[in-house]
């Protein structure tokens, strides 16, 4: 089920915590929905699963629109929510049976939906406890086992490793990224290594609105620019190596990074690489090459580039 979403404009009073955002998720594919806190990724996920209305806009969901048929949608969409609110006194059969039974799952199907849901998410161990004895770990795999019980094509998670430790959050992105080979997936997050780790796609927003729309492989060939790198070079004098590194064609800049290891930053002009050009200036001159490593644009960088103010 396709998700597109047109023109969404949300505000609280004077404030737009969304402001006319647009972007596409297609069938099958997990999107990563990155910002800083207060970027507007709960508003505009609680705006997709029909919890809250815009002011303007339309999302269409499997081309059912948000303003005209809100409960049809719900019926596609499983939506864990921030913080992952639950019944804390309930164990974990009678919550998700509750639920099943919100959802109006027949009667006859709910058992097994159950025993299923259990399994997918892991529970078997621990189903008859009441949640709030579990873990955090698990109580996050009873919020997606409460999203997932009634088979929505599309599954809306918000935050859903915030509080866990290492091991979970390792654990929990492997169920996501196995639910995501089934259905068309959108989490939140303002963990990039995160979103890039269990995502197809990023979209990150600032302020309320889209900054980066595509792939990570895209969003560093787009920042990367000119080839940078990192060589460490001995056999030499440190500035006769300085010298003949500069003489280079494709050399732009060399930089100094570490004077007593003779190490150096290489910039190459646009569309050029100089790696060739180091090795057999290294060899003509008696050089040796100690360290030759691309220096990588970090996602981090960009991220932070586009979402600070
Ligand atoms: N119910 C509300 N009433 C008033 N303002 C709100 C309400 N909910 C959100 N906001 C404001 O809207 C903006 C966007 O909030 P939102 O929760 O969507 O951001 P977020 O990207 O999910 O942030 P976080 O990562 O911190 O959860 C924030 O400035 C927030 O204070």
């Amino acid at each position: 089920m396709d998700i597109v979403v047109e023109h969404l404009t949300k505000r609280y009073g004077p404030q737009k915590a969304v402001d006319n955002i647009s972007f596409r998720v297609k069938a099958g594919e997990v999107l990563g929905f990155l910002g800083p806190n207060g970027a507007g990724k709960t508003t505009t996920m609680k705006v997709l699963s029909c919890f809250i209305s815009p002011e303007e806009g339309d999302v269409k969901i499997g081309g059912y629109s948000i303003h005209e048929h809100p409960e049809k949608i719900k019926k596609h969409i499983g939506y864990l929510p921030e913080n992952n609110p639950l019944y804390q006194d309930m164990n974990i059969i009678d919550f998700l049976e509750f639920i099943a039974k919100i959802h109006e799952i027949p009667k006859h199907l709910i058992q097994e939906r159950l025993l299923d849901m259990v399994k997918v998410c892991g529970l078997e161990g621990e189903k008859h406890k009441l949640i709030r004895e579990l873990s955090k770990g698990y109580q996050q795999r009873v919020g997606l086992a409460q999203a997932l019980i009634h088979d929505p094509d599309i599954l809306i998670l918000d935050e859903p490793t915030t509080g866990l430790d290492p091991n979970q959050i390792v654990e929990i992105r492997e169920l996501i990224r196995r639910i995501g080979k089934e259905k068309t997936v959108i989490l939140s997050s303002h963990i990039l290594a995160e979103v890039e780790a269990t995502c197809d796609r990023i979209l990150i927003i600032n302020n309320g609105r889209v900054v980066v729309d595509g792939t990570a492989e895209e969003m560093r060939k787009q920042a990367q620019g000119n080839e940078i790198l990192k060589l460490g070079v001995s056999g030499g004098e440190i500035n006769d190596i300085f010298e003949k590194i500069m003489d280079i064609d494709s050399v732009e800049t060399v930089d100094f990074i570490d004077f007593e290891n003779q190490l150096f930053e290489v910039q190459s002009y646009p569309d050029m690489s100089s790696i060739k050009a180091i090795f057999d200036t290294c060899v003509a001159n008696k050089f040796y090459i100690t360290e030759l490593t691309p220096i990588e644009t970090k996602l981090e960088d960009i991220f932070r580039k586009l979402t600070t103010h």
